[in-house]
């Protein structure tokens, strides 16, 4: 081990994936590739300016990896066998907490020995950041597939500041008590000294819980954005809670969208698809909490019903491939890709197809001039913790152009209200408004635009890693009467 990698470190991420995965090339030779999501994306950048380490899972299985420097970061890999694949990640992280979390839009399964997987690879986690963490060191743990890992952390190492966020929307209560497993993680999230949500609704959810379900004394007021945290009493501790909506390195997406290399190749796309009067764009996991399957039957009325020409409007589709082995996704996909053949074969002409769809993840500057290129851009999640996609292409678009259609049940859309919001359950209110958007006045266009650009260049990740941190900073206590308990709280309600 080099002793860069020897040395403890004060500030320490731990997440279910490294931001890079090992991959192993055709002549088998093994590289490392960044990993895909918007988890990753947002905090490469705050690792790099802090000069912490990574925990994380280097994304294939069975593979045992020692600490390593890539590109500048400090990693230290997590093994994952491929049974844990399965019943970890594949299992209870994504076939039973993400449908639970984004609304049951799926059902989600609970089976027992994924539990016993996801409390085992827990336990790994912690034990690989109590390893490498120096004494007193601030850990910042990441995420849903992690959420007993506070409490075991805290067990083996009560010296450390603990920080938890989950990326993804934390339920309302009638969604959670479904969990077979619901106190255990509600306790393991308690071990953090801050707990953190996108939204204030998912911070008020947690503290509902914490009293309903743990008789724990809570405060009740509600919490605020960056402001206003609520607090949990939890074993002679108090756990603070708050909203931190998450969102990107706005000067430097805008850097490089302003770059002549980007530029130039925003003018070539537009040249290869034919130089269409305008180009609408998706960019996306392909996952069912993305509205993708949405926004194509949009696109297929649209051109069907003669509203929407072929011949003047493209659009591109890009679907990063994602937990490939799970039903669900495989499903998906199905469903997608026959769509897009459907269209195709509906309103193409040799050469000029109207819907260019990839199942492939394209190169960093290749996807910010899309963003630069494309005069919609379509984000129709039916629930999606934030989506980093619709903020960075509104922090690519300091020339005021584009227009932004954004599902309300976005985290993002809490911010980006001057975007042309949609409800994805309404199916003619997204036709309609991917007409207006498409049809909008340019007047009217940049001063969205500009509301929309100001805000996420104001509100940066630097900024949103600054606020979590700056909160989980060593408490003062709080006054008691703060403190209610679920019975108190409905007393003061009823009377
Ligand atoms: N380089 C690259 N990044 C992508 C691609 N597709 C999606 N991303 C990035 O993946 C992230 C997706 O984050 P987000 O919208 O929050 O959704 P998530 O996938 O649920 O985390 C964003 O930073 C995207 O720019 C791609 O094809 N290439
Ligand atoms: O690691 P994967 O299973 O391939 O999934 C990728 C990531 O997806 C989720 O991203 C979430 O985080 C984003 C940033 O906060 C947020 O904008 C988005 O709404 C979320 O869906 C997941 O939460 C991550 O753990 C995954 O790494």
């Amino acid at each position: 081990m080099s002793t860069d990698l020897e040395k403890l470190s004060e500030f320490v991420v731990v997440a279910n994936r490294l931001p890079v995965d090992l991959e192993t090339d055709e002549d088998g030779s093994k590289n490392w590739k960044r990993s895909p999501g918007g988890l990753v994306t947002a905090l490469e950048p705050i690792l790099r300016q802090r000069d912490g380490a990574w925990v994380g899972w280097p994304g294939v299985a069975d593979e045992k990896v020692d600490p390593i420097v890539v590109d500048g970061l400090r990693l230290f890999p997590v093994e994952l066998t491929s049974q844990d694949l399965a019943e970890y990640y594949e299992g209870f992280s994504n076939d039973t907490l993400w449908p639970l979390y984004h609304d049951v839009l799926v059902a989600p399964t609970f089976e027992r020995s994924w539990w016993h997987t996801y409390v085992a690879v827990n336990q790994r986690f912690a034990e690989e950041t109590a390893r490498c963490a120096a004494d007193g060191a601030t850990v910042w743990v990441q995420d849903y597939q992690l959420q007993l890992v506070p409490a075991m952390l805290r067990e083996l190492r009560p010296d450390l500041t603990i920080g938890f966020f989950l990326h993804i929307p934390f339920p309302p209560v009638e969604l959670f008590m479904q969990l077979p497993w619901r106190k255990e993680i509600v306790r393991g999230m308690l071990g953090a000294d801050l707990i953190g949500f996108h939204l204030p609704g998912g911070a008020n959810n947690f503290l509902f819980l914490a009293r309903k379900l743990l008789g724990l004394k809570t405060t009740t007021a509600g919490v605020g954005v960056r402001s206003a945290l609520g607090h949990v009493d939890f074993d002679s501790r108090v756990v603070k809670v708050g909203a931190f909506p998450i969102s990107v390195d706005s000067a430097e997406l805008e850097r490089q969208s302003k770059s002549d290399s980007v530029l130039r190749r925003a003018r070539e796309l537009k040249e290869e698809l034919g130089n269409p009067e305008k180009i609408l764009l998706g960019v996306d996991r392909l996952d069912y909490t993305k509205g993708i399957d949405l926004r194509l039957q949009a696109l297929k009325e649209l051109l069907d019903e003669d509203r929407l020409d072929p011949e003047k409007y493209t659009m591109v589709q890009l679907a990063t491939p994602s937990r490939e082995r799970v039903q669900h996704y495989i499903d998906l996909r199905s469903v997608i890709e026959e769509q897009v053949g459907r269209i195709n074969g509906d309103h193409s002409q040799i050469g000029r197809p109207v819907v260019h769809y990839l199942y492939q993840p394209v190169d960093r500057e290749e996807l910010i001039a899309l963003f630069v290129a494309a005069d919609v851009m379509l984000v129709t999640p039916m629930r999606d913790g934030m989506n980093l996609v619709a903020k960075e292409y509104v922090a690519c678009r300091g020339d005021l152009g584009g227009a932004l259609v954004l599902s309300e049940f976005t985290g993002a859309a809490m911010e980006l209200r001057q975007s042309y919001l949609v409800n994805p359950h309404d199916l003619d209110g997204v036709k309609n408004t991917i007409l207006t958007a498409v049809h909008q006045d340019p007047k009217e266009g940049r001063r969205r635009m500009a509301a929309l650009h100001r805000q996420v260049m104001t509100h940066d990740v630097h900024q949103w890693a600054e606020s979590f941190l700056t909160a989980l900073a060593p408490p003062g206590p709080l006054p008691d009467d703060q403190f209610v308990t679920e019975r108190e709280s409905n007393f003061a309600r009823n009377n």
